[in-house]
């Protein structure tokens, strides 16, 4: 379904992927775990193809997503209707009068008949609990709630693929497991980017690890990835601490959320 081969991207010179080989299968459920700054938001972007990789290449489904496929039209449209990404700031996503007209856009936009705009919206507003919001403008809600809007408004699509960047980041503990549970039960594809190692296993089956060198250090089950220090300490998410007891001390690793 994806592939990337041999991609590589900078910023100003600055590289923050290298070498990234990655196939994705439909059905699949992986989890894109990696420090600060290590590439996750620009990997998930090139996957969504709001940029394009300077080396390398990208095929969905088959297809060379390169310059040229972007500018047919058949193409993108179906692409940004199979393949949708929820950006880790929510507030860069929300730009409609009201919450319904949010749900409705993209919908609208596509084309479809505004029958089946209404049922599609009112199904989603009901899963996420925003019905009762509906006619309010989305500024007014709070972050949680905005984060769950945004996600709603990709779900109207009735994706093939989700990519969430960070989705957890502005949840708390409730709403979070919510947001585990919910993608447990969809029955598609997600690619998920977090750096919060205790939310791995919730999140999905298949682990792949982008290390401060920028590359793949790993990729697989994610319990063996869990019980293998070495590997975490190389990618930068296991740290030694040194600790006082009374007027012993001693040393050993934490990894941070
Ligand atoms: N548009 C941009 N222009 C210049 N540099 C950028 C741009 N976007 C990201 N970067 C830099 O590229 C590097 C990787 O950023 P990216 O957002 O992909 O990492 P990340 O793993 O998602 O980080 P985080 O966990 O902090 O969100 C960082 O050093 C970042 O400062």
């Amino acid at each position: 379904m994806i592939e990337l081969r041999g991609v590589y991207h900078s910023y100003d010179g600055e590289e923050v992927l290298r070498d990234i080989n990655l196939t994705v299968k439909e059905g699949e459920r992986v989890v894109l775990l990696g420090i600060n700054g290590s590439g996750k938001t620009t990997l998930l972007k090139i996957l969504n193809a709001l940029i394009l990789p300077q080396r390398g290449a990208y095929t969905y489904c088959g297809v060379r997503v390169d310059k040229s496929k972007l500018k047919d039209r058949d193409f993108v449209r179906s692409f940004r209707k199979e393949m949708v990404m929820l950006f880790q700031n929510p507030d860069v996503m929300l730009f409609n009068p009201t919450v319904y007209d949010e749900l409705a856009f993209s919908l609208r936009q596509l084309g479809f008949e505004e029958k089946q705009v209404e049922e599609r919206v009112l199904h989603w507003a009901d899963r996420f609990d925003l019905i009762e919001h509906l006619d309010k403008p989305p500024f007014k809600l709070s972050g949680g709630q905005k984060q769950k809007l945004c996600l709603a408004c990709l779900l109207v699509l009735e994706p093939k693929i989700l990519l969430l960047d960070e989705p957890t980041a502005n949840l708390d503990p409730r709403t979070t497991g919510w947001l585990i549970d919910l993608l447990y039960d969809l029955n598609i594809t997600t690619i998920v980017s977090t750096h919060n190692l205790s939310l791995v296993p919730e999140l999905g089956d298949r682990l792949v690890v982008l290390g401060e060198e920028h590359s793949i250090v790993y990729d697989g089950k994610i319990e063996t990835f869990l019980r293998d220090e070495e590997k975490m300490l190389k990618a930068g998410l296991l740290h030694k601490h040194r600790h006082k007891h009374g007027d012993r001390e001693h040393a050993h690793y934490h990894f941070h959320l």
